[in-house]
């Protein structure tokens, strides 16, 4: 696989259709059942089932409208919560309980109804523990093409390896949670018309493929992935943008001060909406895009595959048939686009760049092109709003920085945590990791 790491060979990478007309091999498809979206590899096929799945749903109008009321009511509780923390002067793991928060807010739209992660103060039946320790293992399968189609297809091997729909917990019992909603929705859907606001399995039930329904694999893979692709990557953009501004106590004063000024000015509510915090707080913005930046959440390598009578890339000839990539870890630190203090957290470039849409179209956090995140414009909601959230309600001193932790294509935090006061009312440092 050839990797470029300036952003100049992005838009060919990924805007040329003759070059996204496949996806490299180790995007591992067929490990955990049929292809999905991120794991169709034929670029006709996969415009297919985006036609399919794709709509108006996913866009941030329809999330304002149908949605934003049910994040601010987990946003209340994130906050209750943390307030509970402060008042028994506990440590707070503030990656891991960013991470419960993205999860309950994928499970809500999912299914409806959030699992709980908030509410019960934990990491509902270790969703996320199994998520991150499976990493790994799916990292090297997807990329031994030997070990993913001649050892895993061994009898009784790929079962000693994978999740099992009997678990109490986990990947599994998450799965099995796909399986049967899916199952109890589609009787009931055979009985009535659904009632009431539609969540994503509902689209997903709708959806037509070629004029057919999915099949009931193929929907109970997509209810999956939308847990897998937007828990763990989102609570990893929160938990770091945090540990950054928590590392940086003058960009915290900086970003501290803006939503005061914005509070007193009468221009935020409680919680604050995504749009507010997108008129009202560029500084704010800046941090989350600068932390997104730096430690992108889902650091894969997107490979493409080079066409037939091969291509130019940033100036290199490139012969067919070749695994393209970029790396949005590497990409992100290019000092031709972001200036030789490119290592450094520094929201003040989104707001001082003399071309901000240069810099914003360069950004490889969601990926780009027909293949880009479908999911973007939930996580920046959720961003937004939160980390807003917990800045205008708790001072915060860091404990431990933790880690944040590449494996398998995907980044979390691991054991970041600080003490929380809260702003107003009742103060108190706070254990609840
Ligand atoms: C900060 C959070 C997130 C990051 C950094 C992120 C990043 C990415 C990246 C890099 C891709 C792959 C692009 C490629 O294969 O070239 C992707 C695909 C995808 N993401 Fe996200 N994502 C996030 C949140 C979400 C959320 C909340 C959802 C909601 C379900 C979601 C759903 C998806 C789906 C369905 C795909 C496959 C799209 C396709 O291949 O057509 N993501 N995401």
């Amino acid at each position: 696989m050839l990797f470029f790491a300036k952003s100049s060979a992005l838009k060919q990478i990924y805007f040329d259709p003759e070059l996204n007309q496949r996806k490299a091999s180790l995007y591992g498809t067929g490990i955990l059942g049929p292809p999905h979206l991120f794991t169709t590899l034929d670029g006709d096929t996969h415009r297919a089932l985006r036609k399919a799945l794709g709509g108006s749903h996913w866009n941030i109008g329809h999330l304002k409208n149908h949605w934003e009321d049910n994040i601010d009511d987990l946003i209340r509780l994130f906050i209750e919560r943390l307030t509970e923390c402060a008042e028994r002067e506990e440590t707070v793991g503030l990656g891991d309980r960013s991470a419960w928060f993205a999860a309950d807010v994928m499970s809500m739209l999912s299914f409806g109804e959030p699992w709980g992660f908030i509410r019960n103060d934990r990491d509902e039946r270790g969703i996320l523990k199994s998520w991150r320790e499976g990493l790994d293992f799916f990292g090297f399968v997807g990329r031994f093409k030997f070990f993913q189609n001649n050892i895993m297809k061994l009898p009784g091997i790929g079962a000693l390896f994978l999740p099992k729909t009997t678990d109490s917990s986990g990947m599994g019992w998450l799965i099995n949670q796909a399986i049967t909603q899916v199952e109890s929705r589609t009787q009931q859907l055979a009985v009535k018309e659904h009632e009431g606001k539609k969540d994503y399995m509902q689209y997903c039930l709708e959806a037509r493929l070629n004029g057919e329904p999915l099949t009931n694999v193929q929907r109970v893979a997509h209810v999956t992935l939308l847990i897998q692709a937007g828990a763990d990557t989102t609570g990893t953009g929160l938990g770091s943008t945090f540990r950054f501004l928590v590392s940086n106590r003058d960009k915290m004063k900086r970003a501290a001060a803006e939503i005061e000024a914005a509070e007193k000015a009468g221009k935020l509510s409680t919680p604050a909406k995504y749009e507010e915090v997108r008129q009202h707080l560029p500084y704010i913005v800046a941090c989350i895009k600068e932390g997104l930046r730096l430690n992108p959440p889902a650091t894969n390598l997107l490979g493409r595959v080079t066409p037939n009578e091969g291509t130019v890339i940033d100036g290199y000839y490139i012969p067919a048939g070749l695994d393209v990539t970029s790396y949005a870890y590497v990409v992100h630190r290019d000092t031709e686009s972001y200036g030789p203090d490119a290592e450094a957290f520094r929201p003040e470039r989104w707001l001082e760049s003399e071309s901000p849409t240069m810099l914003d179209s360069n950004s490889f956090v969601f990926g780009m092109g027909a293949r880009i995140c479908l999911g973007k414009d939930i996580a920046i909601m959720e961003l937004y709003k939160l980390v807003t959230e917990v800045i205008r309600n708790f001072d915060m001193e860091l404990v431990n920085e933790g880690k944040f932790v590449v494996a398998g294509g995907v980044a979390y935090n691991r054991d970041f945590s600080v003490t929380v006061t809260r702003k107003t009312g009742s103060a108190g440092t706070s254990n609840c990791e």
